[in-house]
């Protein structure tokens, strides 16, 4: 390996404690609000396919009709105590927000730039009382910020003259101040989500961002920050030239999911999500396919079952309305929660051999074993290879207590677990299995020997 300046700074996981909650998370919630979401994917009576977050870049779109937006915001349905109920009730443990997007546009009143809601008929924070609302749900909160700043005139994608670079240097002191002033503001904030990150003028910038993040987790001890929000010196991202981690976990899973332990090469991950196949921003009419909430549960399982945390979009329209489809999938997603949770919450990878009708999570706090699944077997059996030295103590249909699962021993460490007449096969069921390692007879939580 060689020897770099600006590149990964801890080989390995996290060990503290602020890591190990954000760990355990399972699931969050992304929201993606602002000025797109008064367009909504159409302008002039025209449909803008793409994603409706970037509608400024849509050449049907003026930039300066898009420019002029804030003078007309002024969300009166905007209720963040309801969001963070809704998100409570959803089982999120955390949440993501757009403090600002590529736009420029603040949801926060900054002192270090007009084109924020100071300026708008709102003319209130956004973000603070949805930290709080959030905070008082007990939501952990993190904030959502673009370097790339189509607004800002300093901002560039690349730096080809004397001016470009002259005019940068004022950029990278606007990141700096709005990135200190967030932390400031809400310093109850967990960490900081970045995007807007691949332009070769950032990516130069290896010195100073490693810099600046050394800064922004001096100000806030334990500051979560992902892959995502620099480049080491030799240009490279997410994973520097030794091709160890940037920071504390991997970002890169957005709107895809990895499929074997292996490709999430040992790192805290979680995978971001929109409901339809590409909508971040509020876009009125879907098209294609939108996701239901029993997928995004699968999701959600398979996540916890290779040791990440899903997080699901909602993308708030012009008002402050959460659309129907969202206020559905958070309705059902927190019924299958309700009586769930446990296959979720605090769990993680288990290197038992995976098997077709679903997933195994491992509960980090009681030891066991859930059985999540989604494909069931025509033989109403599912067939569970249990590893060497690894006992069955008992196993029941989760929030049962007894005698729901008959056990039938095929061979040495393999078994059949009847599934009981009359599942329901139209949700994921969970079974908890306890086992005993070895011949300790210990009850209570099982450490797997090392
Ligand atoms: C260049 O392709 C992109 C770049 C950025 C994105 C942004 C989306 O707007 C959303 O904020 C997502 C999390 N982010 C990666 C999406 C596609």
């Amino acid at each position: 390996s060689v020897t770099l300046e600006h590149g990964s700074k801890r080989l390995g996981k996290r060990t503290d404690p602020m890591m190990g909650v954000w760990r355990n998370y399972g699931l969050g919630q992304f929201i993606h609000w602002g000025l797109y979401a008064i367009p909504g994917g159409h302008w002039d009576g025209k449909y803008y396919s793409g994603a409706a977050e970037w509608i400024r870049s849509w050449n049907e779109m003026p930039k300066n009709a898009y420019d002029e937006l804030y003078k007309v915001f002024d969300p009166k349905a905007y209720d963040p105590k309801a969001w963070a109920k809704q998100a409570k009730d959803m089982g999120a443990k955390y949440m993501i927000i757009t403090t600002k997007h590529h736009d420029g546009f603040c949801l926060w009143p900054s002192q270090y730039t007009d084109y924020s809601v100071a300026k708008s008929p709102y003319n209130k924070d956004i973000i603070g009382p949805m930290v709080e609302a959030y905070d008082a749900e007990g939501i952990d909160v993190y904030l959502y910020f673009s370097v790339m700043d189509w607004n800002h005139p300093g901002y560039r994608s690349k730096l080809e003259t004397k001016e470009d670079e002259e005019a940068y240097e004022g950029f990278k002191e606007f990141t700096r101040n709005q990135l200190l002033e967030l932390l400031a503001f809400y310093p109850s904030t967990k960490g900081l989500w970045f995007d807007g990150t691949w332009d070769q003028a950032w990516i130069q910038q290896a010195a100073f961002a490693d810099e600046l993040e050394e800064e922004m987790r001096s100000v806030i001890p334990g500051l979560i920050i992902g892959s995502r929000f620099r480049a080491d010196e030799n240009g490279k991202r997410h994973f520097d030239t030794n091709g160890d981690l940037m920071g504390d976990y991997e970002q890169g899973w957005e709107r895809k999911m990895p499929n074997r332990i292996e490709d999430v090469n040992g790192n805290d991950w979680d995978c971001v999500m929109t409901v339809p196949e590409n909508q971040w921003g509020y876009h009125s009419d879907w098209k294609g396919h939108v996701k239901s909430s029993v997928e995004l549960i699968e999701m959600m399982v398979k996540a916890a079952s290779l040791d990440g945390n899903f997080v699901i979009n909602f993308g708030p329209d012009g008002q402050g309305n959460i659309r129907p489809e969202e206020s559905l999938i958070a309705k059902e997603v927190g019924e299958w929660m309700e009586s769930n949770a446990e296959a979720v919450y605090d769990c993680g990878y288990l290197d038992w051999e995976k098997q077709d009708w679903g997933y195994y999570t491992r509960n980090r706090k009681t030891g066991n074993v859930n059985l999540v699944v989604f494909n069931y077997p025509a033989s109403g059996k599912l067939r569970v290879k249990v590893p060497k030295g690894i006992k069955i103590q008992g196993i029941d249909l989760i929030g049962t207590n007894g005698g729901t699962i008959d056990l039938e021993e095929i061979h040495r460490d393999e078994y059949f677990l009847g599934l009981p007449k009359g599942t329901d096969h139209t949700k994921p069921v969970v079974l908890v299995m306890k086992i005993v390692e070895g011949d300790a007879e210990v009850q209570g939580v099982y450490e797997k020997a090392k």
